[in-house]
């Protein structure tokens, strides 16, 4: 298998200006897609970057420049628009910022011709086992990853689990073969005969491998195959684009019904919906099979695509709709409560893709400590020791991602060093759009473990002051660590309750507020959240949002002379965590307007939901998927916050709860006692921290 598609990502380009509408599959496309797997054996373990790949030759297509657009190899996160600013102030490095504005091959021109990585990585491994260098790393490797297992990011979450370090046996195993360390984690899809919605791009790995020539991969071919690489995804996205053209003027013409799309009779008959007896013997049997349940939601996405044309007589929508649900959550193992959550963000198709997504690892990526090392050396510290990476895109002048490595990314001597931090690019988010200044006064609500945080130090260049704040007394020795490791010395760590701000301290020229949140941006990594969420964690958490977030905003200086902004974000998806957030922080704060991230890929956030309305300038939130961005889920939201008038206060006090209040705000009367349990919970969960005993919820609950 090639080097990439070893840690083969599905796929590469952004979605710049993505609108969560632009190049939804329509029903006719995912037929021909399945015909087209279906033709190819159906073959198992595919990624579904199919979708992702058929709207970036669309876009890219449509801006005439393909040939950047499409990389197939699944090799990047998104690689949007930079604005300048950003730049400038994500790295000093100017040496680099020419080449990377150059966009001749990524910034790498300058290092040695004729480098030979996998050589000079296995003389480098001898000599680190020789001086007791990476070796003696290994056992301590969870002192330096730190973590907490419910953090939401850096070496924690995601990367780390990628991570093998392997037994003493493997290691000299290994060492022969060049090992890769950098392991996805095994997903269920990869045990399943088919996927539900097979895509075009299925065959992608053959191509990949084609494309991978077995010689090792120097510094003088680097480039060269580089381009070759990209030669062949234009090729691939001019033949997607050509496809996609074909699709909509067949969808122009009504199909036949025999057509790919219509309704087409697979193997096993016509499609009919279980009846409640058949349901009720499904059950008993222990549950249907997987290829019934994968006909079954293949049918229901092309007759829901199409209603009027596919269903059968005396059939409802929601009857379709129900199956389908019920299907995602034994498919994909959620519970029955959050697939319906998270199937009723998008439309049917783009449904399953986000559920596909989540069954898939996203990159591994890392943040260059800009307070220690520059971008660039960094690279070349890490390819020298086998390690396969490149800058995640133009739109991060400080990301790299990590496509493999001969050794565990979070205990190379570099890690070690503070020169970066195992970070998801998505986290990169919240900092850049908060965009923290020298000399600036802030304030990280929630900040453990920190990445967040020293990314923030690394943009003030080590000036001004940051109060790390972390309520979990226990994951504050992560945070300081981190602190630590990275050289921050404008950070000071405490633990409050964030609700106790802006009593304990205020007058900030910038808060972020990285919320506690339910997770579901982050499924591929921490899958429990599948099963372990139920109606009440949302209830509470946004309940405990909505109150940080009025905290944050007081916490904010309007007068500040560079400054008065606040960032709120999360890992979640849904939108009771986010824009029902946002629309109560507006509506009870008339003193706070939303601006603009910054930010220019991502997907608007709500403006309406399900019936409700919110503030119309809610669309200047970003939203960022898996399946869209190749990305984990998360949400970004911008706040100016300006003097507090006695109008607008009053203006506060008597806000009515509008339409959306209704459904996604809280009334602090009636819903004082989920306020408590709120309260309650964070109590319990700080003393299990601290290893003291806590009662039974049930027993707490009653004594309450
Ligand atoms: C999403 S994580 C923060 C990640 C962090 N910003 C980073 O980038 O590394 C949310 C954090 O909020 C903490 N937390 C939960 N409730 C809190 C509260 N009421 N006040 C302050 N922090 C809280 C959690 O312990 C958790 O560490």
């Amino acid at each position: 298998m090639g080097r990439r598609a070893k840690n083969k990502q599905g796929n590469p380009e952004p979605f710049a200006e993505a609108n969560g509408q632009a190049g939804r599959p329509s029903a006719k496309k995912l037929g021909k897609r399945k015909a087209n797997a279906d033709d190819a054996g159906g073959a198992a373990s595919k990624r579904p970057t199919k979708k992702l790949k058929e709207q970036e030759a669309k876009l890219e297509t449509q801006k005439g420049h393909a040939k950047k657009g499409n990389e197939k190899k699944g090799r990047t996160v998104p690689k949007a628009p930079v604005k300048k600013k950003q730049e400038e102030s994500e790295d000093e490095d100017e040496d680099e910022d020419e080449v990377m504005e150059s966009g001749s091959s990524e910034g790498w021109e300058n290092v040695d011709d004729g480098y030979d990585v996998k050589t000079e990585a296995r003389s480098l491994f001898r000599d680190s086992d020789e001086e007791g260098g990476l070796e003696s790393f290994t056992g301590d490797l969870d002192e330096f990853n730190v973590e907490d297992e419910d953090d939401e990011n850096e070496s924690l979450r995601g990367p780390v689990q990628e991570l093998d370090l392997g037994s003493d046996e493997e290691e000299e195993e290994e060492e022969e073969a060049v090992p890769v360390r950098l392991k996805g984690k095994k997903s269920k899809q990869q045990e399943r005969p088919a996927k539900i919605i097979p895509t075009g791009s299925d065959d992608s790995e053959t191509d990949e491998d084609e494309n991978d020539e077995d010689g090792p991969i120097t510094m003088a071919n680097m480039e060269a195959r580089s381009r070759a690489m990209d030669a062949k995804a234009a090729r691939d996205a001019e033949l997607d684009a050509e496809e996609m053209r074909q699709a909509e003027l067949a969808s122009d013409h009504e199909p036949p019904e025999d057509d790919m799309d219509g309704a087409e009779v697979e193997e096993g008959g016509e499609f009919q919906l279980p009846t409640a007896e058949e349901r009720e013997e499904e059950k008993k049997a222990g549950g249907p099979q997987v290829h019934v349940v994968q006909r079954r939601m293949r049918e229901c996405v092309r007759i829901l695509n199409n209603f009027r044309k596919h269903a059968a007589k005396g059939r409802s929508r929601s009857e379709y709709v129900a199956q389908l649900m019920s299907d995602i959550a034994s498919y994909y193992g959620y519970n029955e409560f959050l697939s319906e959550k998270l199937f009723q963000l998008f439309p049917v198709s783009e449904a399953i893709e986000f559920f596909e997504a989540n069954e898939v690892p996203r990159p591994v990526t890392i943040r260059t400590n800009t307070l220690r090392a520059r971008r660039r050396d960094l690279a070349q510290a890490l390819i020298n020791r086998g390690v396969n990476l490149e800058p995640i895109g133009k739109w991060t002048n400080v990301g790299l991602q990590v496509f493999e490595s001969s050794v565990p990314i979070g205990a190379t001597p570099e890690y070690l060093a503070g020169h970066y931090m195992l970070q998801a690019a998505s986290s990169f988010l919240p900092v850049i759009a908060l965009g923290p200044q020298p000399g600036e006064r802030v304030l990280d609500m929630a900040s453990a473990p920190g990445g967040k945080t020293t990314h923030m130090a690394a943009l003030m260049q080590n000036t001004g002051v940051i109060f790390a704040n972390e309520l979990n007394k226990a994951r504050t020795k992560s945070l300081t660590a981190n602190v630590h490791r990275l050289g921050c010395k404008n950070v000071v760590v405490c633990s409050y309750d964030g609700r106790e701000f802006p009593k304990v301290m205020g007058g900030f020229d910038r808060v972020l507020l990285d919320a506690p949140c339910s997770g579901t941006g982050v499924i591929s990594k921490d899958a429990s959240v599948k099963t372990n969420k139920t109606e009440r964690d949302f209830t509470l958490l946004s309940h405990l949002q909505k109150q940080l977030i009025l905290c944050a905003i007081d916490s904010v200086q309007p007068d500040s002379k560079t400054g008065g902004y606040l960032v709120y974000s999360t890992c979640s998806v849904t939108v009771d965590e986010n824009e029902a957030v946002v629309d109560y922080a507006l509506r009870k704060r008339p003193n706070v307007k939303l601006v603009e991230t910054g930010l220019e890929f991502g997907v608007p956030g709500f403006k309406s939901y399900r019936g409700k309305t919110f503030d119309p300038r809610v669309s200047m939130t970003r939203r960022f998927y898996p399946h869209v961005h190749n990305m984990d889920g998360f949400f970004v939201a911008k706040f100016k916050v300006e003097r507090r008038t006695k109008k607008a206060a009053a203006q506060s006090a008597d806000e009515p709860e509008g339409e959306a209040a209704s459904a996604f705000a809280f009334d602090d009367e009636a819903d004082k006692a989920i306020i408590e349990e709120s309260k309650e919970e964070l109590k319990r969960k700080s003393m299990k921290a601290k290893g003291l005993r806590v009662r039974a919820r049930a027993k707490a609950a009653s004594a309450a």
